[in-house]
């Protein structure tokens, strides 16, 4: 499709779902008021009477798949927009219709390099699940282990490659047209999109999160990840374990198997904390579909996890804000969590730590209004962001996946067992992180990460001594020459004075003599004769004396 025709295809759809009274025309600069105001076609066309949330889901639904995930990926954003658009996104499927099963093997032998039949023992061309992205079909290796293929759709490279170049027309768009967008980020917020679903599309980035995810659980009885055999996985093919459990969306079915409701909203709480504060590598594509559970032994629910498409990983600094904030937080000290914001450098050092910590308290203090039990930390941290944004931190992408992460398993926690109290879940986790990094205990660990450095630079250090005692040598040597010269050219300085005084002297003498011999004057009579001369007699002896004495 061309992108004439593709653009022609949107307009139709924003005339048809009447996107246009989403503008707030009142607010756009005048010269646009009239155009996309009163002389605006579309005003010619027929009012639709749906909410403007109802809308807009149904029009990123007209449009597609890569519009669907972007839709999807906009309704967790609840820090930019209003709350009834993100509720009614959050309603978004991206149910596709699959692709067909012959196409999906020719990819997988093309991929794989030999026929399916060489490749599997059993390959079911009915797909499991179809997906904007991707499609899942069953199979069956010769080993005989039950296995699932994930192959990425044909072409989709091309279409999100080009449905991208127009969200991108259309943020530059928004922000020419209502420069008041800016606050809501657009060409960041897409070019955030685009990375996300590039990501999706190489199926090795995901088998390697899988198997890390994977390793990180593998003895702990709290999430099982199954495993990638990796020589079948290809850039756009991937082939792991295939798991048995009940979708976490299920929960009549959880109960009916008398899973321990609360334990299983306690351990996804864990899950996620241990993620990111024990691996610091957290899934990040938390939604139900995602999530299933072995209900093996219904008194200790193991989760399964799947699609490790999007990870999270946060630098040491940003785990030391995230872990100093919420305990602050939960103290409900907002002087604390300003200090800490301008200690770091994430606000400006100018900022002035009282307003900054009225701001915050204006946020958090109705959150806090709450029982602790019903408080949200994602909201907590939303919040935060917020504040943070009007003083003008930059919230590092990271740190907002994890707040949707968090989010995410905040409602699925409440949803299994609504009294979930997270905060006495999760406060361990912080308070072990912290006294990890500060206390003792952490000191000894850095001496430990650090010991190998050291030990690797032990063979460098005689030769790096012998080096500098070389330099000292070398320095100390130097300095002696340069005494040694300095006295030789005092001692020259005094030689060619005595030298020059010497002279002056014979000068002198010689003067004398010829005046003698001159004025025809005895040696015996000299004194009495210069007591009688004039004035420029005695300037004459009293200049050569003069001479003589500063030689
Ligand atoms: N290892 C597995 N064992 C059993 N079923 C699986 C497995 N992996 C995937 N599936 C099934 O296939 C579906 C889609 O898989 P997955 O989520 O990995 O694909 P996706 O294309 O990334 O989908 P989405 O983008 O909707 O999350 C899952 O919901 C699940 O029903």
């Amino acid at each position: 499709m061309s992108r004439l025709h593709r653009l022609l295809k949107i307009a139709q759809v924003v005339a048809h779902q009447r996107l246009d009274t989403l503008i707030p025309i009142e607010r756009l600069p005048a010269p646009w008021r009239p155009l996309l105001g009163r002389f605006s076609p579309m005003r010619l066309l027929p009012e639709n009477h749906k909410s403007r949330g109802e809308r807009l889901r149904l029009a990123l639904e007209e449009l597609g798949p890569i519009f669907v995930k972007f839709g999807q990926m906009l309704s967790t954003r609840r820090d930019l927009l209003p709350q009834d658009i993100a509720d009614e996104l959050k309603k978004l499927q991206d149910q596709v219709p699959p692709f067909p099963a012959e196409q999906a093997q020719a990819l997988i032998e093309e991929a794989l390099g030999q026929n399916i039949h060489q490749a599997f023992q059993e390959f079911s061309s009915q797909p499991m699940a179809s997906a904007s992205i991707a499609q899942v079909h069953a199979a069956r290796l010769h080993s005989g282990e039950e296995v699932v293929v994930k192959v990425i759709r044909p072409h989709i490279d091309k279409i999100m490659r080009k449905d991208i170049a127009l969200l991108y027309t259309f943020a530059r768009i928004l922000l020419k047209v209502w420069p008041d967008s800016k606050r809501l980020h657009p060409v960041e917020v897409v070019a955030d999109y685009e990375v996300t679903l590039f990501d999706e599309l190489d199926l090795l980035k995901e088998a390697a999160n899988t198997s890390q995810l994977r390793r990180n659980f593998i003895n702990s009885g709290l999430l099982y990840v199954p495993k990638v055999y990796w020589e079948y996985s290809r850039r756009n093919v991937m082939v792991q374990e295939r798991i048995y459990g009940i979708p976490i969306a299920h929960l009549d079915l959880l109960r009916a198997q008398g899973t321990n409701m609360h334990k299983l909203a306690e351990r996804g709480v864990e899950i996620f904390f241990t993620q990111v504060f024990r691996d610091n590598f957290f899934h990040a594509d938390m939604h139900p579909g995602n999530i299933f559970v072995d209900c093996t032994d219904p008194n200790n629910p193991q989760y399964i996890g799947i699609d490790c498409g999007i990870v999270g990983s946060l630098s040491v600094e940003d785990q030391n804000y995230l872990a100093r904030n919420l305990l602050a937080f939960f103290t409900q000290d907002y002087y604390e969590v300003a200090r800490l914001h301008i200690e770091s450098g994430w606000v400006h050092e100018d900022t002035r730590a009282n307003e900054f910590a009225a701001a915050i308290r204006a946020v958090c203090e109705p959150i806090f209004e709450k029982p602790l039990k019903d408080i949200s930390f994602g909201q907590v941290l939303m919040g935060l962001f917020q504040t943070a944004r009007r003083f003008n931190m930059e919230v590092q992408p990271q740190l907002v996946l994890l707040q949707k992460t968090l989010l995410n398993i905040e409602g699925l926690g409440r949803q299994l067992y609504p009294d979930l109290d997270l905060w006495t879940t999760a406060k361990p986790y912080l308070e072990n992180w912290m006294k990890a990094r500060v206390g003792p205990r952490g000191v000894w660990r850095k001496v430990k990460t650090n010991f190998p450095d050291w030990l690797e630079q032990m063979p460098e250090l005689p030769l790096l001594a012998h080096d500098t005692l070389a330099q000292l040598k070398n320095w100390e040597q130097h300095q002696i020459q340069q005494q040694q010269a300095l006295i030789q050219v005092q001692q020259e300085i005094h030689q060619q004075n005595a030298r020059r005084r010497a002279r002056l002297l014979g000068l002198l003498v010689l003067g004398l003599a010829s005046y003698l011999i001159a004025t025809d004057t005895p040696v015996d009579l000299l004194w009495q004769h210069i007591e009688q001369q004039t004035w420029p007699v005695w300037g004459l002896i009293l200049l050569g004396g003069w001479l003589l004495v500063r030689g």
